[in-house]
């Protein structure tokens, strides 16, 4: 029998920091790392199965939620109604302002004002702003499908009058200078991927990475065992979506109650225009709760109560916590 690694899905090209981030949360499985050009194309992937896994960021602690993604999770076309988050991963992002090869050998200090157009993905401005206020002002901005690809469109663009945000490590792969490191607002500056799977699909790593090894579905231990103490002492994290009558008074307020009723904390609120109706909203919750044998079930039954006083409503998976957790 031969056994087929994993597959990753991430947004590409290589040197992003989707793709650290899919390096460091794979490092302990045997997993291929696949390179994908946005977002969606990750995610199909994973709905057509022929990704196990896509490690896609979801929020920036200095530039909040990242749009795209939620925009992928309210999945208007119903295209992805397999794929479920199953895991979550922290990664410390510093950003670099990259330049062509010894263009500056000196440095910010020698930097001349000359660069006209600067490069990065959409999520990357939002955490360097101090820097590009001070250094860059008026300077064009293009948004580009990943930090990577801005710093490969640098090395290949003859005009030397541009620059990009991106990793060291983007710096290196691309062959192009850093201009100045930690660039970004805040030094804790972290993102934190999800990581999402196919409902239907059998081949998993289990319990060899840190985010799976307990799912929703499995049942809590009971037993004194180091493990069941440990287990009992997880947060499991929960993402719901749902869309309400916006007409009546109180509907966000009896569905909130419902978490509350269930013993699920409320961790974040975020919402997206239906595109249904101007001005109406899908909205993301997030919940956690400590791991017990009485709660096992409280987000099936949550989402029994949540299917009488909402629209629509989505289980968008269970996973376990890792900012509590030390990786
Ligand atoms: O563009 C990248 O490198 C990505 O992986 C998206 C992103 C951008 C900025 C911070 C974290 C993730």
């Amino acid at each position: 029998m031969t056994l087929q690694k994993l597959k990753v899905a991430f947004l590409g090209p290589l040197a992003s920091f989707s793709h650290q981030a899919a390096a460091e949360s794979f490092k302990k499985a045997s997993a291929d790392l696949l390179p994908h050009v946005s977002f969606s194309d990750a995610f199909a992937s994973v709905q057509k199965q022929e990704a196990d896994y896509a490690v896609i960021p979801f929020e920036n602690s200095t530039n909040g939620s990242v749009v795209q993604t939620l925009d992928l999770l309210s999945d208007r076309n119903n295209q992805y109604k397999d794929v479920k988050v199953c895991g979550e991963y922290y990664l410390t992002v510093h950003h670099c302002l990259l330049v062509h090869k010894n263009s500056y050998p000196n440095g910010l200090p020698s930097y001349d004002g000359k660069i006209t157009k600067l490069y990065t993905h959409p999520q990357a401005w939002g955490q360097c702003e101090k820097f590009l206020n001070e250094y860059f002002k008026g300077v064009e901005r293009q948004d580009v499908s990943s930090t990577s690809k801005g710093a490969e469109i640098v090395s290949k663009e003859k005009d030397e009058c541009v620059g990009a945000i991106a990793s060291h490590f983007a710096a290196e792969y691309h062959g192009v200078d850093a201009l100045a490191s930690n660039i970004e607002d805040r030094a804790d500056n972290t993102t934190r991927f999800l990581i999402f799977r196919n409902i239907h699909a059998d081949r998993t790593a289990g319990t060899t990475l840190d985010f799976e090894s307990s799912s929703s579905q499995t049942p809590i231990p009971n037993g004194d065992s180091k493990s069941a103490e440990k287990e009992k002492e997880t947060t499991r994290k929960t993402l719901i979506s749902f869309s309400i009558d916006h007409s009546s008074p109180g509907a966000l307020a009896n569905a909130l109650l419902i978490f509350k009723a269930h013993g699920l904390n409320l961790t974040s609120i975020n919402t997206r225009p239906s595109l249904r109706r101007a001005w109406q909203y899908i909205f993301f919750v997030e919940c956690g709760r400590k791991v017990s044998v009485e709660n096992d079930d409280a987000v099936m039954k949550a989402l029994n109560d949540l299917r009488d006083v909402t629209e629509s409503c989505r289980d968008l998976g269970t996973w376990k916590d890792q900012l509590g957790v030390s990786i």
